[in-house]
This record gives C-alpha cells, structure tokens and sequence, in this order.
C-alpha cells in the first residue's frame, strides 16, 4: 500500500445520504482519500426535506477531534454544518491546536428547502474564528450574501464579495455559481487574493442536486489532503460534481443526491 491520504470532516449527519458528513466520506472514499468523522448535529433529514435537527454538545464535537487529532492525525480538514456559535468556536480552537493549515470551510447556513442548519447569530462567530484560518470558504450566492451583507447579482458583485471574503483572512475564496441559474453554464469563481479563476461546465437541467455544495468543498478537501495545489483542486471537485450530477441516481420523492460513484466510472471508461 502507498501512501494513505486521509480528511477529516466535520459536520452534520444527513440521514437520507445525499449531503452532510455522508456525503463528505462517500466523496472522500471515491477520491481514494481514508475520510474520518467528527459529529456536530444529527439531522432526520431526506429528499423532500429536514424533519429534525438534533445538535451534539461542544464536548461531543471536541472529544472526536481530539480522538483524531491525538492519534490518526490528518491531511486536511473539511467543515460544514456547525449549527451554533460555540461549536465554531470550539471547532476553531481545535483546527488551531493540532496546527491543521488545510481546511476547506463550507459556511453550511441553510438548506435546500429552506430549512436553517446554522443559527442566525452564528455567522459572526464563523467570521471571527474560522475565516482566518481556512485555506479555502466555498459559498453558494446566499452565503456570500450572508458573510458579506452584498446583494450579488452579476459576476462583478461576486468578485466584490470575494474580495471582502478574503480580507476576513481567508486564503482562497470560491463563490460558486448553483444558485445563479440565468444562462446554460453553471459557473464557479476563485479568488486567491491576485487572481479570479473561473471554472465553468454545462447547467444540468435536473432536480437531483441534493448535497452539491458538500460534495463539492469534499472533493476539494479530498485533493487538498493528497497535497494538490487549491486551483487543481478546484479544477477536479468541479469534475466530480459535474459527473455526479449528470448520472443522476433519481431515487426518492424530492431532491435526490447526486451520485458519488459516478467520477471514478468515468475515469474508467
Ligand atoms: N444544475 C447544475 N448543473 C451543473 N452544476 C451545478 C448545478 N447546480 C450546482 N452545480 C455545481 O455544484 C456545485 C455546488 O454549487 P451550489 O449549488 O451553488 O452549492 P450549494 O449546494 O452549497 O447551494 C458548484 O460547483 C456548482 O457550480
Ligand atoms: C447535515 C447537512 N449538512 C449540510 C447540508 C447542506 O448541504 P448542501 O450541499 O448545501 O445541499 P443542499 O441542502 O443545498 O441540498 C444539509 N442539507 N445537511
């Protein structure tokens, strides 16, 4: 065996699958990446929507970094929902003590069928602990809303907000582009502080996209542990979602997951 790569996320359980912690290790595993777990919040969760939301003590969340940290240890590491302040605070705190430099922050705030995953008093908290420390923030449009208080309607007003995203500290900021569905493209933008990189593919018409925005900063995280520069990693999650949109699964009665098998199929085709 060579050498193992491993990733570490931290965030909710989605119990249908399709997004949360489920989705980062299936991205993980399908990456060839050894993905590890630390709980934040267990949602009752599936394709029509969130029937639950049950969030772990900050102990819970420490004790199973700590558990990694003191022993597995990690290449990179992945945030998504973390519900409430103290648990960025105390997941910030963690990131600090182990000295973990790769970490992809998914500002988690609210999903797809409206339902809150972050309380509203927690963005400050994402912005003063986590923002500084995260190699890469991966905001879908209403995030970058929410972090910035932009209204962002054109690509200009994207630049502007990234640019105000990496003034909190972070080291590359990608805005991407799902929520902007004006056009045939589906198109993300990257800001590394110099340069905006744009990483474009065909929109997909389909209602399957349950979990993009976790599969994706997953994927990321995945190559960033694998040692990959950010905009190669960017490059490849965009693949990965582009493929596991495509080959849809279609299984449940609302917005179904994507499939997290369906990039290695093709890399072998
Ligand atoms: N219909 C689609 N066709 C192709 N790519 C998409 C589609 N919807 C989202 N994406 C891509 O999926 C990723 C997640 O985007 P987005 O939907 O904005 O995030 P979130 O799930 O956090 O709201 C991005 O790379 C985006 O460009
Ligand atoms: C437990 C949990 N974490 C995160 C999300 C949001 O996932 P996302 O990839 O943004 O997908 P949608 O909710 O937009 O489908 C979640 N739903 N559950």
């Amino acid at each position: 065996m060579g050498n193992i790569y491993k990733a570490l996320t931290i965030a909710g359980s989605d119990s249908g699958g399709g997004a949360g912690i489920q989705a980062d290790l299936k991205t993980f595993h399908a990456l060839g990446v050894f993905g590890m777990s630390a709980l934040t919040a267990v949602t009752a969760q599936n394709t029509v929507g969130v029937q639950g939301v049950y969030p772990l003590s900050v102990e819970a969340v420490e004790k199973q970094i700590e558990s990694i940290g003191t022993d597995l240890g990690t290449d990179a590491v992945k945030t998504g929902m973390l519900f409430s302040a103290e648990i960025i605070e105390a997941v910030a705190n963690q990131v600090k003590h182990f000295r973990w430099s790769r970490l992809v922050v998914d500002p988690v705030m609210i999903a797809k069928g409206g339902e809150p995953l972050l309380q509203e008093e927690a963005v400050n908290a994402l912005k003063k602990y986590l923002l500084p420390l995260a190699m890469v923030i991966t905001p879908n449009i209403p995030e970058a809303e929410a972090l910035t208080g932009m209204f962002i309607q054109t690509m200009d007003d994207r630049q502007k907000a990234a640019q105000r995203l990496y003034e909190l500290g972070v080291k590359h900021v990608v805005i991407k582009g799902g929520h902007d569905d004006d056009g045939d493209e589906a198109v993300d933008l990257l800001f590394d502080g110099q340069e905006y990189s744009f990483f474009t593919n065909k929109r997909i018409e389909t209602k399957h996209t349950h979990g993009t925005g976790c599969t994706f900063a997953a994927a990321i995280t995945a190559e960033l542990a694998k040692g990959k520069r950010v905009k190669d990693a960017v490059q490849t999650a965009k693949a990965f979602i582009q493929a596991a949109i495509e080959h849809e699964l279609g299984i449940g009665h609302g917005h179904g997951p994507t499939n997290h098998w369906a990039y290695q199929q093709t890399q072998l085709s």
